[in-house]
C-alpha cells in the first residue's frame, strides 16, 4: 500500500466520522457510494464525497443514482447555496465502471440510454465546484467538467483514456474538453489516452486554481461559502448566463445576458444589493 493511499484512507475515515455526526444534525440520508455533509458557515455548502475507494471511485450506476439523489436533496435545501463534489486523495474518479460495462451490448446502451442520467449534474441550478485530487479519468474527468468550477490538488491527473479500451468518451469528453483546453490538447488526450497533470490543466484552462492536496477540499468549501453568501436567485441567473456562452453565438449570448441583467431589476435582492452599497453596509439577501 503506498503512502499516498494510506493518506487517502485516513482522510476518508475522518470524513466518514464527521459525516456520521453531521448527518444526524442535518437529516441528510446516508448512501452506499457517497458521503454527503453540509459544511461552511450556517451549513450553506453541500459536500458530496464519492466513496468507493477500493475501485478508485469508479462511477458505477448505483453511485450516480446516489449523486443524483443527493443533488436533488441539496438543491431543494434553501439553506444550501453551493455544492462541492470531491473524491479522496488518490482518486476523484477513475471513470465509468469498466467491470460493470464490460459485457454491455449496443442494444443495452442504446435502449437503456447508458450514461444518460449523468447529465443531471450539469443541469443543476446551484453552482457546483469539483475538488479534484488524484485521478480524474474518463467519466471522472467528464464529471469534473460537468461542474461549474474545477479546483485541482497538486497531485491531480486528468485524462480521457477510453481509446485504450476501444471506445470513446460518452459523457462530454470530446465536447467539453476542446472548449476548455483547445482542440490540439483535447485531440491529443482523446487519441492517445495520455493524462495531463494539474499544472498543465491550469495553464490550458481546465482548472481555475491548484492547491496542496490536503488543503484542496477546505479551499473549495471556502469558495462555495463565499458564493452562498450572495443571492441564490441571482447566482443561478449568473450561472445560466455564463453557461449560455458555451451554447450559443456571441451576439445571441450578449442579448441573453442583457435580458437577464434587466430582469434582475425585478428582484428585491438587486434593490437590496445596491441600497446596501450606498448605505455602506453588508447586503442582506433574501433570495427573492
Ligand atoms: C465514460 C467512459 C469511461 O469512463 S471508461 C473508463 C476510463 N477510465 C480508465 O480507463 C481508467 C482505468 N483505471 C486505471 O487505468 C488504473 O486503475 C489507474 C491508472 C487509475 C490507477 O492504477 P493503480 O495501479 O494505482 O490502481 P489499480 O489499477 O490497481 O486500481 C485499483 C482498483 O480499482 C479498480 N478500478 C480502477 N479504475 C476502474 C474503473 N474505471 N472501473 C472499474 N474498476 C476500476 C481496479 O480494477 C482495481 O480493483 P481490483 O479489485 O484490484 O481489480
Amino acid at each position: 500500500m503506498s503512502a499516498l493511499f494510506t493518506t487517502g484512507r485516513a482522510f476518508l475515515s475522518r470524513a466518514a466520522k464527521s459525516a456520521a455526526f453531521s448527518r444526524s444534525l442535518s437529516g441528510l440520508p446516508t448512501y452506499e457510494n457517497i458521503i454527503v455533509e453540509k459544511r461552511g458557515k450556517n451549513d450553506s455548502v453541500g459536500l458530496i464525497q464519492l466513496n468507493r475507494p477500493k475501485a478508485l471511485n469508479a462511477l458505477c450506476d448505483a453511485l450516480f443514482d446516489d449523486v443524483n439523489d443527493a443533488l436533488d436533496k441539496l438543491s431543494e435545501d434553501k439553506g444550501v447555496g453551493c455544492l462541492v463534489i470531491t473524491g479522496n486523495e488518490k482518486a476523484f474518479a477513475a471513470g465509468a465502471d469498466i467491470k460493470e460495462m464490460q459485457n454491455k451490448t449496443f442494444v443495452d446502451c442504446a435502449s437503456g440510454n447508458f450514461l444518460g442520467h449523468w447529465g443531471r449534474v450539469s443541469k443543476n441550478r446551484k453552482p457546483i465546484i469539483a475538488a479534484v485530487n488524484g485521478f480524474a479519468l474518463g467519466g471522472g474527468c467528464e464529471l469534473a467538467m460537468m461542474c461549474d468550477i474545477i479546483y485541482a490538488g497538486e497531485n491531480a491527473h486528468f485524462g480521457q483514456p477510453e481509446i485504450l479500451l476501444g471506445t470513446i468518451p460518452g459523457a462530454g469528453g470530446t465536447q467539453r474538453l476542446p472548449r476548455y483546453v483547445g482542440k490540439s490538447l483535447a485531440m491529443e488526450m482523446v487519441l492517445t489516452g495520455n493524462r495531463i497533470n494539474a499544472q498543465t490543466a491550469l495553464s490550458a484552462g481546465l482548472v481555475s486554481k491548484i492547491f496542496p492536496t490536503g488543503r484542496l477540499v477546505d479551499e473549495a468549501i471556502k469558495t462555495a461559502e463565499t458564493i452562498s453568501q450572495n443571492s441564490q436567485l441571482i447566482v443561478a441567473l449568473a450561472k445560466e448566463s455564463v453557461n449560455k456562452a458555451y451554447e450559443t453565438t456571441l451576439a445571441e449570448g450578449n442579448e441573453f445576458e442583457k435580458k437577464i441583467f434587466h430582469a434582475t431589476f425585478a428582484t428585491a435582492d438587486r434593490k437590496e444589493g445596491m441600497t446596501a452599497f450606498v448605505e455602506k453596509r453588508k447586503a442582506d439577501f433574501k433570495n427573492n
